[in-house]
């Protein structure tokens, strides 16, 4: 089922404008600077916040032909950067609380509970809550209602990594049954979770794309960023305790990088490779201390000024990027359509 909208409405001085199709589920960022308008969007299409136009999820008319349907009425989820809960109830309570307005069953709030791993925490009093744990809470305080589609606005800026990461993987796995519409301006989370990209500029929501078309674009946004990254799909391998490290899958290609623990064997792994932490090489180098070394083609060059450039290339089927200098790039003679070896390191994948 999946949110069509076509919407206009103002915030201060900001007029805002987009239109579009969620995809059915995953995960649409939308992303952009602060104060691009991300939050009203997200709070018009809750109901929260006044626009015009039309909207409507799976034929059921949210806004238009004269009517507006109230924020209540409108089967979705909400989380916020910081969870308001109920600090005089436990966890139990501030989820009983939500489950008799909502009218659902006992079983329904207990797969929420185990969904959102909750059970060890159900008597805790919220105020003793970590930061995640709550968010935790508020998640599953929105799972509660059966919505079908969740809005996040910046779940995650105020957790701490195992925070973030816990959310992350639980976000993940709601996507995988609803559409969800995430806010950020952080490009961590959005190559960390985005299926799709929907780009906000002074208002408007100026592109709809899916992630890997996003970081295709040498021009694009994302790529012109000193962080810029390629996101790629791997599967993951067998685990060296010896020296913790975990080997992933790509193509035809291992790649090893840090992990305390061992991943689960054959399951997918989507890895971030930054461009400044890829290196480029004719031959392929057997006396460093690099442990990934990939067959690469170069699809195409893009000078970065002042000194340097964007290498896309082709790794099997996935593109990756490498920033380099541009004498760099003299040295090595670059062409499209080259072959040469990509160097990561092991330690900059952690
Ligand atoms: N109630 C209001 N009255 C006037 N201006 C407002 C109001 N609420 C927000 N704004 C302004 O509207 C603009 C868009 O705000 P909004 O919160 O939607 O942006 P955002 O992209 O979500 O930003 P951030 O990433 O910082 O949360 C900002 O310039 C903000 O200052």
């Amino acid at each position: 089922m999946s949110l069509q909208l076509a919407l206009t409405g103002q915030v201060g001085n900001l007029a805002i404008r987009a239109q579009g199709r969620l995809p059915e589920r995953g995960v649409t960022v939308l992303f952009g600077r602060s104060g691009a308008g991300k939050s009203t969007l997200l709070r018009m299409i809750a109901g929260l916040h006044p626009c015009e136009g039309a909207m409507e999820l799976g034929g059921s008319v949210w806004l238009g032909e004269g009517r507006s349907l109230p924020p209540w009425q409108r089967p979705l989820g909400m989380m916020f950067q910081k969870p308001t809960l109920f600090s005089h109830l436990d966890v139990a309570g501030n989820l009983q609380y939500v489950a008799r307005r909502r009218r659902v069953s006992d079983e329904h709030v207990q797969r929420v509970i185990a969904q959102t791993d909750l059970a060890p925490l159900r008597q805790r009093r919220v105020q003793t809550l970590s930061g995640g744990e709550a968010q935790r809470v508020a998640l599953a305080r929105a799972l509660l209602g059966k919505p079908r589609l969740l809005l996040l606005d910046e779940p995650l800026s105020a957790l701490d990594q195992t925070g973030k990461q816990m959310l992350l993987e639980l976000i993940a796995r709601c996507a995988a049954d609803i559409p969800v519409l995430y806010v950020t301006h952080d490009l961590d989370e959005l190559l960390a979770l985005a299926d799709q990209l929907w780009l906000m500029e002074q208002g408007a929501v100026v592109s709809q794309m899916p992630l890997q078309q996003a970081l295709a674009q040498l021009d694009g946004p994302l790529v012109q960023r000193q962080d810029a990254s390629a996101v790629l799909s791997a599967t993951a391998g067998r685990y060296d305790p010896e020296h913790h490290l975990q080997a992933l899958q790509l193509a035809e290609h291992g790649v090893w990088l840090p992990a305390l623990k061992p991943l689960t064997a054959g399951d997918p792994v989507r890895i971030r490779i930054a461009a400044r932490d890829v290196s480029l090489c004719l031959s392929r180098v057997t006396d460093s201390s690099i442990l990934n070394i990939l067959p690469v083609e170069v699809v195409a060059v893009r000078e970065l000024p002042p000194g340097q450039v964007m290498v896309q290339l082709r790794l099997a089927d996935q593109l990756l990027l490498a920033r380099i200098s541009s004498r760099s790039r003299q040295q090595l003679g670059l062409f499209p359509g080259q072959s040469l070896y990509a160097q990561i390191k092991a330690v900059a994948l952690a």
